[in-house]
């Protein structure tokens, strides 16, 4: 057995540089197609600039249609998702070389918002944190960034009631949705003592989420309520006897020993993100619209609101109630359903939805998230 170890070895060895061999020659060839990829993009900026007026150069519904085609193709081994990643991050640089987008996003760094603003524009934008989600709405209003990312909803602790309520004051519109997988992990620094362990730190529905797995871990220990997960790591930092929840960012931005991982107390724990700018988004071909609909309250005003979708076969994905920020027991709904506002069927339901509204705002058309 062992004599024969050293043909093994050297059978192995020969089979892995001719391998290597191959993967040399196709990265060559995948190196040469990115490149001229990239100098497509550079000639569809010259287009869109010869347009005049303001180019748009990041195109949304565009982008939808590629990373939904790197899925179809696809043939494996990848998984579609794999594919689709590899796809986005290529565009993303192709876009920066056209010219680089800026982003807002609800920070600090380390947040899952960061994640979903990655998730959606790759690494190649440029992203800034901002403390609060006002600020990214009034920091894409001013121009000051293109684009801003905010969370919407979460599927453990329903919605974000902050950036709903912002659309009631802000003429943006939304331009994409990210949906992002959150797993929270326990972590601490390398100064804590793990055994003695008095104070968890968290954001309030990271603590919300993790609740049952708190109970039966940490039943006697203080969970403290913090502005944001990526907050909590940064404080645990300098502490010997505190824990944060956060995510993986936020571990690896402070250098955190994850002590627990995937803590949420239901696997499936998703939380929707909006992508907000200035312009509406053309049809990609796989659509969601999300409408804004102010309605007094009277009795069956909800069955009226609802009934043209009905009629128009349009599937509703969410309904959400808020007061009216002006009083008067007006109520304003948040609506969000699969379709265009440009096709057919959705026009004809808006146009009746209008009718009977008090107000209507279309808060935009977008592609339905794809990675
Ligand atoms: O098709 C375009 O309009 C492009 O600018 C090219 C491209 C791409 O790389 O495929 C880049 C950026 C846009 O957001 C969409 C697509």
């Amino acid at each position: 057995m062992s004599q024969d170890m050293p043909e093994k070895t050297a059978d192995a060895e020969a089979r892995l540089s001719g391998l290597r061999e191959r993967i040399d020659g196709i990265d060559a060839k995948i190196a040469a197609l990115i490149s001229a990829r990239a100098e497509c993009a550079l000639e569809v900026a010259e287009v869109k600039k010869a347009t005049g007026g303001d180019a748009l150069y990041y195109r949304p519904e565009r982008e939808a249609q590629v990373l939904r085609r790197a899925m179809e193709r696809n043939a494996g081994p990848l998984t579609d998702e794999e594919m689709a990643r590899l796809f986005r991050e290529i565009m993303s640089a192709c876009l920066a070389l056209e010219e680089p987008v800026k982003v807002a996003y609800l920070g600090p760094e380390g947040t899952f918002t960061q994640q979903a603003a990655l998730k959606h524009f790759g690494h190649s934008a440029e992203s800034r944190p901002l403390a609060a989600i006002d600020e990214v709405f009034r920091e894409v209003e001013a121009g000051a960034v293109s684009y801003g990312v905010v969370p919407v909803e979460n599927s453990t602790e329903g919605v974000i009631n902050h950036t709903l309520d912002n659309f009631m004051h802000s003429n943006l519109h939304i331009c994409g949705e990210v949906e992002l997988r959150i797993h929270h992990h326990l972590m601490i620094s390398d100064i804590t003592r793990a055994d003695a362990i008095t104070r968890i730190y968290s954001h309030a529905q990271s603590l919300a989420q993790c609740r049952k797995w708190l109970d039966a871990h940490y039943p006697n220990v203080e969970r403290v309520a913090v502005a944001s997960n990526a907050e909590a790591a940064k404080r645990v930092k300098g502490e010997w006897n505190s824990a944060a929840i956060a995510g993986d960012m936020a571990a690896e931005l402070y250098g955190l020993k994850v002590l627990a991982e995937k803590i949420e107390d239901r696997p499936d724990n998703s939380t929707r993100f909006l992508i907000i700018g200035p312009e509406q988004v053309p049809a990609s071909g796989d659509d969601k619209t999300s409408l804004m609909v102010s309605m007094r309250n009277e009795p069956g005003a909800l069955h009226d609101l609802l009934a043209p979708f009905q009629e128009h076969g349009i599937d509703l994905t969410r309904v959400e109630t808020r007061p009216s920020q002006s009083g008067n027991w007006t109520y304003v709904f948040f609506i969000d359903f699969v379709g265009h506002r440009d096709s057919g069927n959705v026009a004809a339901a808006l146009k009746e939805v209008g009718a009977r509204a008090a107000d209507l705002k279309v808060l935009g058309s977008y592609p339905r998230g794809v990675l």
